[in-house]
């Protein structure tokens, strides 16, 4: 830290790089420089490296401070289903695994889940190129219109798993979550600070364009709630029609069923300001106090939910310009002619609303040097009223409402409806500066190219794809006047299916010894129900395993475009072929298996482990610990993994994991040993042991350690990363 600050003098900053005060365990810190400037100095790095000598293995994202304080307010338990609604890129989404992951220990998964979903393809890519740093089996990422995000409750008519050939062991009826996250679509206005940009885009439709897809989003994410749940409605605007307007159209259209949560003492050293309970809304140019002051013709856009009071005036005299006129607002001199007739915003009667809109938080840019930013915390405290408009029309949504009394649902499981149609009447863009701009500013994907994941939407692997999928949108299928759906290269998903092959399962199972206590059956996916062809078999936490099975049984209703940690791959490569077990462990599911495989497991020496990433093919005879060599050559060809021991010294069996241990999968072929990491990890790795040589010798290394910097050039001079023996086996 001490070097980070000099370096932050250095460059002319004035305000050094600090924890945020109102983040939990100093997880989050502020800075200054910009994303050029951190990328200059290498700042991200050498605070990495930071935590490395700390011996405290995680990530880093830069993101915008205050984009990070939703998911505070949501009480997220290790045990919680959590939707995110509108995930993309992802930055939230990240936060709400770490905390779903942070209190389990290596190897045991967390009982709960979270389902991301986004509705743009290309954004869903991002978020899941993202995540994977994370290596989750506990994420489902899925493709849809939130607003229509579907219940999942299964009944008589869908064709049961055990139809299919899958056992179900769940209960599970409906899929409803304890915890929503709906950090929607919004004008963006609240990041005009990090995106000057947005200063020429911006303009007051596109607030009074989003509204009322944001209530609806918010009623569907509530609709899935859980009675006794928190749902969290964000925005990155400080607009009230997007912000105070939806939240008290919610509490309206729930009828008590959401209580508004103050959470003001929650989060301690966040500087808040209480949300409006008065506002006006603006519309071509005009200031508007109440509905009943919006012009006939604009009603279909300006709805009353967007004025505090919420009522709707179709008895007031419609208020037309005086002369005798049709002005045309949209030219200069028609503005003019109406805003002479509708007098001044100071002059009009201010609605003022009679729900308790200050428990929302707002978050200014000058309050904490930060980005603006919109917070309401609510509680389902009773089921939903039942709402009979499944279709409104933009122009019967302003008729007096209906004053029968609400009934309550008498069953959670009975799915509620809310089937509001899209209405962006405005014909606004939908804009979402906040969620581009963080696309951007997760900086260890800046510019990187999204890889095709096997899971994902972006890319069909013909090879393995055989059933065609549906891919048209709701949008595209009802021929709404708007397309949502921002389909890009999206040519459609694989299934996703079980992988139940008992032979190649108890095939692995034998080969690594894999403990009893891990659960493989029934917790493993693949997309193609060809066994003997499947590449890649990844792994489920017993929650996600839980919500597929209820996918299967109401006739595949999510979308899911990524699920499930890569666990084994198929070797391919002719060595690959001859070795008992087809299937090597894939580096990112390594750690959760590590602690339960017994067979094809070895302790090496620091010496002997670190001439492996330096060489990354070793000859038995080779290795400094002659007994370490002995051993290897006697394990079985194919896929092995190779633990570093602690304290450097060579051990033998039982292997001990915890958080620290850092273990490698490699392979065993018929004279040597070679890595399967890519050269970056062996990088990565390879510093990681010199910051333990110089913690452990508290001293500088030894002089005749190969440093990091040889290693580079030394993988610069190969030019290659892997063992030519091992081309295609070798983890990329
Ligand atoms: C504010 S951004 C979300 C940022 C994200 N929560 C994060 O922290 O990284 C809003 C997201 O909503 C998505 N979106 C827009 N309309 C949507 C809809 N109708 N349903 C679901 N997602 C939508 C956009 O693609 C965008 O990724």
């Amino acid at each position: 830290m001490k070097s980070l600050q000099t370096e932050v003098i250095e460059e002319g900053e004035v305000e050094p790089i600090r924890p945020l005060p109102w983040y939990p365990n100093n997880l989050a810190w502020h800075s200054n420089f910009s994303r050029m400037q951190l990328r200059k100095n290498q700042t991200l790095e050498r605070f990495h490296k930071f935590l490395k000598l700390e011996n405290e293995i995680g990530n880093i994202t830069r993101q915008e401070a205050v984009s990070m304080v939703p998911p505070l307010f949501l009480d997220v338990q290790p045990d919680h289903f959590v939707l995110d609604m509108c995930a993309a890129p992802g930055s939230k989404t990240f936060q709400l695994l770490e905390i779903i992951h942070q209190s389990t220990n290596p190897g045991a998964l967390p009982n709960g889940m979270v389902i991301a979903n986004d509705l743009d393809v290309q954004r869903c890519n991002l978020l899941i190129h993202q995540t994977k740093r994370m290596c989750t089996a506990n994420l489902i990422v899925t493709n849809h219109e939130a607003q229509h995000f579907p219940g999942c409750r299964a009944n008589k008519n869908f064709s049961s798993a055990s139809d299919k050939g899958i056992e179900s062991e769940s209960n599970m009826g409906q899929l409803l979550f304890d915890r929503v996250l709906c950090d929607v679509p919004c004008s963006g206005d609240g990041t005009l600070r990090k995106a000057p940009d947005i200063w020429r885009k911006w303009n007051v439709g596109l607030g009074n364009g989003l509204h009322s897809l944001q209530v609806q989003i918010a009623m569907r994410g509530i609709s899935l709630l859980k009675v006794g749940g928190r749902i969290v409605y964000s925005t990155c605007s400080m607009n009230p029609v997007e912000n105070e307007a939806v939240v008290a159209e919610i509490l309206r259209k729930c009828e008590g069923s959401v209580e508004l949560v103050d959470v003001s003492n929650e989060v301690p050293q966040l500087i808040h300001r209480p949300g409006l309970r008065k506002w006006k809304v603006r519309d071509k140019g005009i200031w508007l106090a109440s509905h009943k002051h919006v012009r006939k013709f604009r009603r279909i856009g300006i709805v009353p939910s967007m004025f505090p009071s919420g009522s709707s005036h179709m008895d007031a005299t419609d208020i037309e310009p005086k002369h005798g006129n049709v002005t045309d607002v949209n030219s200069d001199e028609g503005l003019q002619q109406v805003e002479d007739v509708l007098t001044s915003a100071d002059d009009l009667e201010e609605e003022v609303s009679d729900l308790p809109l200050e428990r929302c938080m707002r978050l200014v840019p000058h309050d904490q040097n930060s980005g603006a930013f919109f917070i309401a915390v609510l509680q389902k405290v009773s089921p939903l009223p039942v709402v009979q408009e499944k279709h409104i029309n933009p122009e019967e949504k302003m008729l007096p409402r209906n004053d029968d009394p609400p009934k309550k649902l008498q069953n959670q499981d009975t799915e509620e409806v809310n089937g509001m149609e899209v209405d962006l009447a405005d014909g606004t863009d939908e804009k979402d500066p906040e969620g581009s701009l963080e696309a951007n500013s997760i900086d260890n994907e800046d510019g990187a190219a999204v890889e095709p994941d096997p899971l994902t939407c972006e890319k069909v692997d013909s090879e393995e794809t055989e059933v065609p999928v549906n891919t048209e949108t709701k949008s595209e299928r009802t021929g709404g006047k708007r397309k949502l759906q921002i389909q890009g290269k999206w040519k459609g998903i694989d299934p996703v299916i079980f992988f139940n092959d008992e032979t190649i399962i108890n095939s692995i199972k034998t080969f690594y010894g894999i403990d009893d206590s891990f659960q493989l059956s029934g917790q493993l996916v693949s997309r193609n129900g060809d066994t003997n062809r499947v590449k890649r078999i990844y792994y489920v936490s017993k929650s996600v395993k839980d919500a597929l099975d209820l996918n299967f049984r109401v006739g595949q209703q999510l979308k899911i475009t990524s699920v499930g940690l890569k666990m084994f791959e198929r070797q391919t490569s002719r060595e690959g072929n001859s070795a008992p077990c087809s299937f090597r462990i894939s580096s990112e599911g390594l750690p959760v298996i590590l602690p339960y495989i017994t067979k094809q497991i070895l302790y090496a020496s620091l010496v002997d482990f670190k001439h492996l990433l330096q060489y990354k093919t070793i000859k038995f005879a080779d290795f400094v610990d002659a007994e370490f060599g002995e051993k290897a050559s006697k394990l079985m060809m194919g896929c092995c993994v190779i633990v570093l021991s602690k304290g450097g010294e060579a051990l033998s069996n039982p292997i001990q994991i915890d958080a620290s241990t850092i273990a490698i999968g490699c392979w065993k072929g018929r004279a040597s040993l070679s890595v399967m990491v890519t050269a970056i990890d062996c990088q990565e790795l390879l510093e990681r042991l010199l910051m333990r040589l110089e913690i452990e010798k508290g001293d500088l290394v030894q002089e005749n350690a190969l440093g990091t910097d040889e290693v580079q050039e030394e993988m610069n001079d190969n030019g290659k990363e892997e063992p030519e023996s091992l081309e295609v086996a070798v983890n990329t």
